[in-house]
């Protein structure tokens, strides 16, 4: 039930635009049972790697297999049957807002060919009374809505749930709680979980491991602790220090300031030398191996 990128390009092509290379040669491996948190600043393309893990957007480059069978992309109905389900940003766009909450969960039952489960039930799973089943998603919160969308999604029985930011659309109060019964669902079922999310403090609480993403690629990856306490890469230092303090005061390190590089003309070399307080010259030509630190600071000599 493991699932496994292996050097996963995904680029994105628009008549009279330069070709972005989204994703430009990223590994990463979630097992069943465990959490992944990949994190990185907007724009470096955790999104187009979650989708492309869901068969919405199409592999340029490198293989994605879900217990050892290639995602391709699909159809809507066949999606639902590969054991992968994602939970996406925004619960108010991913919900039909015309239909009953038990309805659209049902959906789910039914692709899973389950007559036995009851969506009261999934909905109880998730922390809501039974009773929302008959209500509408216009009556709900946001961060009661993002539980409705992860009971659908466990609808289809998944075996990898893939959450893309699911809990930076909700209130401060609701993320953690959201993030946490994402992990607790994911974790009691076996299933793996890709958590996608800017918030590093919410990875660390959820997360088994941490993968940092740059540009298109991961610069990093450990056990969540080692990273929060020891990261060795000079953008996952970057990251950790931009996060607010308790007092909400934060300073984004310089290295963060100013526009992310355009992934369509990445630097030469390390991508991330141009923001790198220890760029070194190799750095400014040739890109680092990938590994657990993709940074010449900790190439083995
Ligand atoms: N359909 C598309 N066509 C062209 N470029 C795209 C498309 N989707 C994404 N991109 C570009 O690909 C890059 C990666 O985007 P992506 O949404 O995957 O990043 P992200 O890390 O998920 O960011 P965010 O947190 O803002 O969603 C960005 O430069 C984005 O502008």
């Amino acid at each position: 039930m493991t699932l496994e990128i292996k050097d996963l390009v995904v680029e994105h092509r628009s008549p009279g635009r330069p070709v972005v290379r989204a994703v430009a040669g990223a590994s990463l491996t979630v097992r069943p049972g465990e959490v992944v948190g990949l994190v990185g600043e907007s724009g470096c393309g955790k999104s187009t790697l979650a989708r492309a893990v869901c068969g919405l957007n199409p592999v340029t480059e490198g293989s994605i297999t879900f217990e050892g069978v290639p995602v391709t992309p699909l159809g809507l109905r066949r999606r639902t049957l590969t054991g992968v389900q994602m939970v996406f940003q925004d619960p108010y766009a991913s919900l039909n807002p015309r239909r009953r909450v038990g309805d659209q969960i049902a959906d789910g039952l039914r692709t899973a060919r389950d007559g036995e489960t009851d969506p009261a039930d999934l909905l109880e799973r998730v922390g809501l009374p039974r009773e929302f089943a008959g209500r509408h998603p216009h009556e709900f919160s946001g961060g009661q809505r993002q539980r409705i969308a992860i009971a659908r999604a466990l609808a289809a029985r998944p075996r990898m749930l893939i959450g893309d930011e699911p809990i930076s659309a909700l209130d401060a109060s609701a993320q953690a709680q959201v993030a946490t019964l994402m992990r607790d669902l994911a974790v009691d079922s076996g299933a793996g979980l890709l958590f996608i999310s800017h918030d590093l403090s919410v990875v660390r609480l959820i997360a088994d491991r941490i993968a940092v993403m740059y540009l298109g690629r991961i610069v990093e990856i450990g056990d969540t602790a080692e990273v929060w306490d020891d990261p060795r890469h000079p953008y996952t230092q970057a990251l950790l220090r931009a996060i607010p303090k308790p007092d909400g005061m934060g300073v984004l390190p310089e290295e963060l300031t100013g526009d992310v590089p355009d992934p369509a003309a990445p630097p030469e070399g390390c991508r991330f030398h141009p923001r790198c307080p220890f760029a070194m010259d190799v750095c400014r030509v040739k890109e680092p191996e990938p590994g657990p630190v993709a940074c010449w600071l900790h190439e083995p000599a």
